[in-house]
């Protein structure tokens, strides 16, 4: 499988990451914008091959990861081959419009998020896609390798993408508060990190694993007259829930 990325910022440099743990790094070709140091250092660890234009002939999946404002005009100046699968997570940018560059090819438009960098993503994808059944069914082998693919119907790949592609960013303001407050009660700074950082992971594994529903789990911690439902109520009394509901709201619509 020889797989091409497009755009080596956050995104491409996380699903490259992600790619060279599952496939051979010599069949990674990536375009980044410049040959930066930032690229050539990533390279070296990673053993990915660079290219210096944007001829991606020969590879049977293209990842496009530029900025939407980008996208297009890089795209134009694309070369791939007919049998190529676009896999695009361009934020805003439609199948329809990647189609109007590249009529023949099959095209999956997703929404990732960081943490594919180590394989335990959480990926957006259009159930409806511009993309024949053997390759989306192509997509979502791949896809898996970086993740949890979640199909949903066009009108929904907005919510979970901002959930799930922005939600990384919530979480790292509530790890980062939660070591604060660590610290800010003796702990060292590396140890609160590890703390905030594995309580999240296993959090989430245990909600994931379990089916449990969080206020179940939440239900599960808070002992009667314990410390934690003092800590709840202190949340509701800061307008946690509100603040998180607010976020998504506030993100969502361009997703
Ligand atoms: N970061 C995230 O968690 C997520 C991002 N996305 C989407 O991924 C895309 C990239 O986002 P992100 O990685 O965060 O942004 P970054 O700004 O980190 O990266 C964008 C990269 O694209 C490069 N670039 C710009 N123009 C071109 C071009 N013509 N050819 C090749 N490379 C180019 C930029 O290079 P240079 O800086 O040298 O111009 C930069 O390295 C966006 O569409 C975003 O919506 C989707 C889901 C989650
Ligand atoms: O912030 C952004 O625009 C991108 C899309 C989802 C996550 N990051």
């Amino acid at each position: 499988m020889k797989i091409g990325i497009l755009g080596a910022g956050h995104m491409g440099t996380a699903i490259i990451r992600g790619l060279t743990n599952r496939y051979q790094s010599n069949d990674i070709f990536v375009k980044g914008h410049h040959v930066n140091d930032t690229l050539k250092s990533l390279q070296q660890e990673l053993g990915f091959q660079i290219l210096t234009n944007n001829d991606f002939s020969g590879l049977d999946v293209l990842f496009v990861t530029t900025p939407a404002s980008a996208t297009l005009t890089s795209l134009k100046d694309t070369q791939i081959d007919e049998q190529t699968l676009l896999i695009s997570a361009a934020q805003g940018i439609t199948p329809e419009q990647i189609k109007t560059i590249f009529p023949k090819n099959s095209v999956v438009c997703i929404v990732p998020n960081i943490p594919v960098a180590v394989n335990a993503g959480c990926i957006a994808m259009t159930k409806a896609s511009a993309a024949t059944p053997e390759d989306q069914q192509t997509a979502n082998q791949i896809l898996k390798n970086l993740g949890t693919v979640i199909a949903v119907p066009a009108d929904n790949v907005g919510i979970v993408g901002t959930v799930a592609g922005c939600g990384p960013a919530f979480v790292d303001i509530f790890m980062s508060a939660l070591a604060d407050a660590a610290v800010q009660n003796g702990l060292d700074r590396q140890t609160a990190t590890k703390v905030a950082a594995s309580m999240v992971y296993g959090s989430g594994k245990l909600a994931l694993q379990t089916g449990t529903a969080p206020d179940a789990l939440k239900d599960q911690v808070t002992s009667p007259g314990g410390s934690t439902i003092k800590g709840v109520v202190g949340l509701d009394e800061k307008g946690f829930r509100a603040a998180i509901n607010y976020a998504v709201n506030q993100a969502n619509g361009t997703n």
